[in-house]
């Protein structure tokens, strides 16, 4: 049976590997515009990626890096609702909403936002409550620590086994809460409190999350990891990005959160195309 996640009526079908887009709605600094210029350049922005062919849009009015500062709910708001609404007017793709606030949470469904995505997993106050009652699907990624200090020296004894018992304990919550099992997506969390060595071993055994039963979605895309590798800086990350989205894509991911749809798209094709033959152990 082909998963898929009713996003308050635009259905995304997880029958191969969906591309979502990243629209961040974080001051722009290439012009000092205000407020209007920012929602502007992200809609325009979000606009494009659905014509390069992005399956859902995620608009994001806090920035997570590491040693980011917080945003008030009111800055946020300032800066979501506008893009989602538009967004979710001007094209037919799911918009999911890239935030861990309540209030936010509520006023992005209500906009027009189908899906929501937490990078804190429904951990803060009310986030539970609020993302039960907006009725859209969840995704629940792993973090070790807090945005502002995560990076500073991440530590596992077991690294896989803990971001699955973190996931585990996050989905029962969630179904403690009135959040159905079949409204949520996993989510590795890829660059939130994870050394390089970190992420490449999460994504090497990222098909283990897979046994508790929910479409994985993977962040690969533009971070520091792959800088590390590559020795690229962020805006020349295009090709490691791409191939990272294959190898999530290879190890169970059905959803892709990317900046470069275009490029990803195309090189999830060729994916789906190689998926469909007959594997050797058919063949034998
Ligand atoms: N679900 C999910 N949401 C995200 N939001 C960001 S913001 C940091 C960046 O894009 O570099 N990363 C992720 C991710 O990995 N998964």
């Amino acid at each position: 049976l082909t998963p898929q996640l009713d996003c308050a009526g635009r259905v995304l079908v997880l029958d191969r590997p969906r591309v979502m887009g990243i629209v961040n709605v974080t001051p722009d600094s290439f012009s000092d515009g205000g407020a209007h210029d920012n929602v502007e350049a992200a809609v325009a922005h979000g606009l494009r990626l659905a014509a390069e062919g992005a399956d859902i849009l995620d608009v994001g009015g806090e920035s997570t890096r590491p040693g980011a500062d917080e945003v008030t709910v009111e800055e946020e708001l300032r800066r979501v609702i506008p893009v989602v609404e538009r967004l979710a007017r001007e094209t037919a793709l799911p918009v999911s909403v890239d935030t861990s606030k309540p209030e936010v949470m509520r006023a992005a469904v209500a906009a027009g936002a189908g899906l929501i995505n937490d990078v804190y997993a429904l951990r803060r106050e009310g986030a539970l409550d609020a993302a039960a009652a907006t009725g859209v699907p969840v995704v629940l990624m792993h973090m070790q620590g807090e945005p502002r200090s995560m990076q500073a020296a991440p530590a596992y004894d077991d690294l896989v086994g803990e971001v699955h018992r973190f996931l585990a304990e996050r989905i029962f919550a969630c179904e403690m809460a009135g959040i159905a099992k079949k409204r949520i997506v996993l989510d590795p969390g890829y660059g939130f409190g994870k050394t390089t060595a970190h992420n490449l071993l999460l994504l090497r055994q990222q098909s283990r999350l897979l046994d508790l039963g929910l479409p994985l979605l993977a962040g690969l895309s533009r971070k520091r990891s792959l800088g590390e590798i590559t020795g690229r800086e962020v805006g020349e990350r295009l090709h490691a990005s791409v191939a990272a989205a294959v190898l999530a894509a290879e190890y169970g991911a059905r959803i892709l959160r990317v900046h470069d749809v275009a490029a990803t798209v195309d090189a999830l094709k060729v994916w789906a195309a190689v998926a469909a033959q007959p594997s050797p152990k058919a063949a034998a």
